[in-house]
């Protein structure tokens, strides 16, 4: 089982992309995003190549591939278009994603059990390219035990039902949910990353999980840039997870 006292903060600048793309314009850069989110103490650098390019473009994933001295993590989905380029770019870190064009932001995990041999397919391609494999996917026992036949080496564990739960009561049945399936993914081998909808405050829980090892983290960081700084409000970030991980150690 992998524990580890320091929690991986991945940045998702995938929204310094959406304010630039709002003009088509050339600012403000994710390139420059990913250098200040670094400065501030990231540990790895996320972004989402989505198929209709909302917001990242295939060049950002390119320079980012040459600047990133971190770990370069790339959500995607399986479509053969987007596996050729993440096969070309060779980012760090592949997480799989589910991925419709009408929605506002990622909806769930990956469904591994219903696309399983064309995940598995995609996983073995990415794996024979050395880009290690992480699948997004919900907190349920089934979706970890196919991950584990597939040949992922992680699972990012959506964190979306949790940080979206309307009562005090809902959101701490979805952490326990998050809790034992972290044990569970972790016993079983796998590596165990967890994102969407973490913030400032509801991180904190997330962070004391000892399974943890990897925590995804955009909008709230890039929201909180825009007023303080990247680099600053990556380091407040960086602080809770470093205090609140200490705490259980
Ligand atoms: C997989 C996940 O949880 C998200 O980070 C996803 O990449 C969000 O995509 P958007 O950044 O387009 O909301
Ligand atoms: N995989 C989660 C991620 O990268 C960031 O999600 P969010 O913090 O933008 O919701």
């Amino acid at each position: 089982m992998h524990t580890t006292s320091n929690v991986r903060l991945g940045v998702n600048i995938d929204h310094v992309a959406t304010v630039r793309q709002a003009r088509r314009a050339k600012e403000p850069d994710p390139v420059a995003a990913a250098i200040l989110a670094t400065l501030g103490g990231a540990d790895g650098i996320t972004v989402h190549l989505r198929e209709d390019r909302r917001h990242i473009q295939d060049r950002d994933l390119f320079v980012l591939r040459e600047i990133v001295t971190t770990r370069l993590n790339l959500e995607m989905s399986v479509a053969d278009e987007i596996v050729a380029i993440a096969l070309k770019v060779r980012p760090d870190e592949a997480t799989l994603v589910p991925e419709r064009r009408q929605e506002l932001t990622t909806e769930g995990g990956l469904d591994v059990i219903a696309h399983e041999s064309a995940v598995r397919a995609v996983v073995d391609r990415l794996k024979e390219t050395g880009i290690s494999v992480s699948l997004f996917i919900d907190p349920e026992p089934a979706q970890i035990e196919a991950a584990c036949r597939v040949g992922a080496e992680a699972v990012e564990l959506q964190t979306a039902s949790y940080s979206e739960a309307r009562t005090a009561n809902a959101q701490i049945a979805e952490l326990e949910k998050l809790r034992q399936a972290a044990h569970r993914a972790a016993e079983q081998g796998l590596h165990v990353h967890m994102g969407h909808g973490l913030n400032y405050s509801n991180v904190i829980p997330i962070v004391q999980i000892p399974e943890v090892e990897e925590l995804n983290i955009g909008h709230s960081i890039v929201s909180r840039a825009v007023l303080v700084g990247m680099e600053r409000a990556v380091r407040e970030m960086k602080d809770i997870l470093l205090r609140y991980r200490q705490a259980i150690m």
